[in-house]
């Protein structure tokens, strides 16, 4: 089939790319030209696993074009999906400036029958939207079309595999025609599809990104209620999780979630139900747990130092997750500022966000080649995201080359009998005895359940 994607970002390139791996002609297009000219030359602007790969073997083969020109595009293609962002305004509204501006010229340059496939994240009724737009836009009003809402379900630094290994490929669609072109384009990926209407489409992945987002913020109170009360919440995650009925998926606690799109969607659907006369309480709570828990480590450094001005704080994982150079909405960047403004001397590792945290965060901190040069001298060892290199340190060395052996584990992530063992001080988040909330004099601990008490079953 002849497709074209319009935006090569995270999810226009994955996507785009993907399907020209199963045999079809795509077409990318982006405004960008200097994104184009690199993907012309088989480089990707952004880190995927087997993207790069990928690319190249379809450039090689002819199936897969880059061009800025979305008229080229829409001319030669059957089937068009849209693929721009969909960023939040300042107050939180989502910006369709980017869809709108493609419906417009897809209705400029149509030239016969199209599906047209939203599948960047917009509000229920966007299928209508774009309907009018192109149709607005349209010179020869006898061409037939359709709109399909297709939402992407990928997740940054797995968004490969993620593809070809989804749970499901949800398609809205009110045209036979149109849906039937759908299941062809997805058929060899062997998923399970979903045929609903539009607003359902679009609905499910605004729900289903809120629902994973409020499985972290529920787990990380649950964390901090731990901390309070000597329980561990890696074990709370394991027992909740073997319910089946619960699923041990998402049940991470951490420093909370960061990205493009849970703070992002969130929003959106906050103004979704506003703009359907209602109130929706309780993913407002969830953005609320986040914004709290993204700087949980500040805190904790505040309790431990009194007063951070001048310590020297080493910082391992800057991207909001492993696998991805994507800084957007990092709890890092949070943890940052805040440490900045109480006067923290900050030197930072991470394996692959290095060039974009220097283009975010400029020369306020210390750019390191190596995690072992970032923890040189360091007073205490804040790690914030989970890359697998981290578990790997010689954590001897480590400790022959920082001030003091504290470790503050963001993500729960690293061996803290081991770390403790090699005579670290090891503070987790929701760890029972691991937590800073249980340091200092015991008269100033916070409730601290007698385990002896506990049944064991
Ligand atoms: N990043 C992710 O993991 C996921 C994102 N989504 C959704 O997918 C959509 C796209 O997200 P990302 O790929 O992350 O965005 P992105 O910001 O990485 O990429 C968007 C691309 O669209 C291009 N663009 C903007 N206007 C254009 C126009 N008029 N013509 C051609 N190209 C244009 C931009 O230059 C940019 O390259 C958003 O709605 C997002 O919420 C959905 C699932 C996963
Ligand atoms: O709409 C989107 O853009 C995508 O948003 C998320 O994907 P992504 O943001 O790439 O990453 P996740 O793996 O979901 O992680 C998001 C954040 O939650 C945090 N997280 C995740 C899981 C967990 O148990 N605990 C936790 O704190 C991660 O560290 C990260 O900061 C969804 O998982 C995708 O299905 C969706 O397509």
């Amino acid at each position: 089939m002849r497709i074209t994607v319009v935006g090569t970002g995270y999810v226009g390139l994955v996507t785009g790319t993907c399907l020209a791996e199963i045999g079809n002609e795509v077409i990318c297009v982006d405004v960008n030209e200097e994104k184009i000219n690199k993907l012309r030359n088989g480089i990707p602007p952004i880190y995927e696993e087997h993207l790069e790969e990928m690319i190249n073997n379809n450039l090689a083969k002819n199936r897969l074009k880059f061009t800025t020109s979305l008229e080229r595009g829409v001319k030669l293609s059957d089937v068009i999906f849209i693929a721009v962002g969909t960023p939040p305004k300042s107050n939180g509204q989502i910006d369709m400036s980017q869809v709108d501006e493609v419906a417009k010229s897809i209705g400029k340059y149509i030239n016969g029958y199209k599906v047209i496939v939203n599948k960047s994240t917009v509000p229920v009724g966007s299928a209508n939207r774009v309907k009018n737009i192109v149709y607005l836009n349209m010179k020869d009003k006898s061409i037939e079309f359709d709109v399909v809402s297709n939402p992407e379900f990928l997740r940054e630094g797995t968004a490969v595999f993620d593809t070809f290994n989804g749970d499901r490929i949800v398609i809205g669609s009110n045209s036979e025609k149109a849906t039937e072109i759908m299941k062809e384009i997805y058929e060899s990926f062997n998923i399970p599809m979903l045929i609903t209407n539009p607003e359902s489409a679009e609905m499910i992945k605004y729900a289903s990104n809120a629902f994973l987002a409020t499985k972290i913020s529920f787990i990380n109170e649950i964390a901090n209620v731990c901390e309070r009360v000597g329980a561990d919440v890696k074990e709370v995650a394991k027992g909740m999780g073997i319910d089946k009925r619960i699923g041990n998926k998402f049940l991470n606690a951490g420093i909370g979630f960061g990205g493009a799109c849970f703070p992002k969607d969130i929003k959106g659907l906050m103004q979704i139900g506003n703009d359907a006369g209602y109130e929706f309480k309780i993913v407002k709570k969830v953005l609320e747990v986040n914004n709290a828990q993204r700087i949980k480590p500040v805190e904790m450094l505040r309790r431990l130092f009194g007063n951070l001005n001048g310590v020297n704080v080493s910082i391992l994982g800057l991207s909001f997750k492993p696998g991805t150079d994507d800084l957007r909405e990092a709890p890092s960047l949070y943890v940052i500022k805040e440490l900045q403004s109480d006067g923290a001397n900050i030197k930072a590792y991470d394996p692959i966000a290095m060039e974009n945290a220097k283009l975010v965060i400029g020369n306020s901190m210390t750019y390191c080649n190596d995690p072992y040069e970032a923890v040189e001298g360091s007073d205490v060892v804040v790690l914030l995201t989970e890359w697998a290199e981290f578990k790997k340190l010689d954590f001897n060395r480590v400790k022959e080359l920082v001030n003091r052996p504290l470790i503050i584990d963001g993500r729960n992530t690293l061996d803290s009998n081991s770390l403790k063992e090699k005579g670290f001080e090891y503070f987790g988040i929701g760890l029972g005895d691991a937590s800073v909330e249980n340091t200092g004099p015991k008269e100033s601990r916070i409730i601290r359940i007698n385990q002896k008490k506990a049944c064991v079953l």
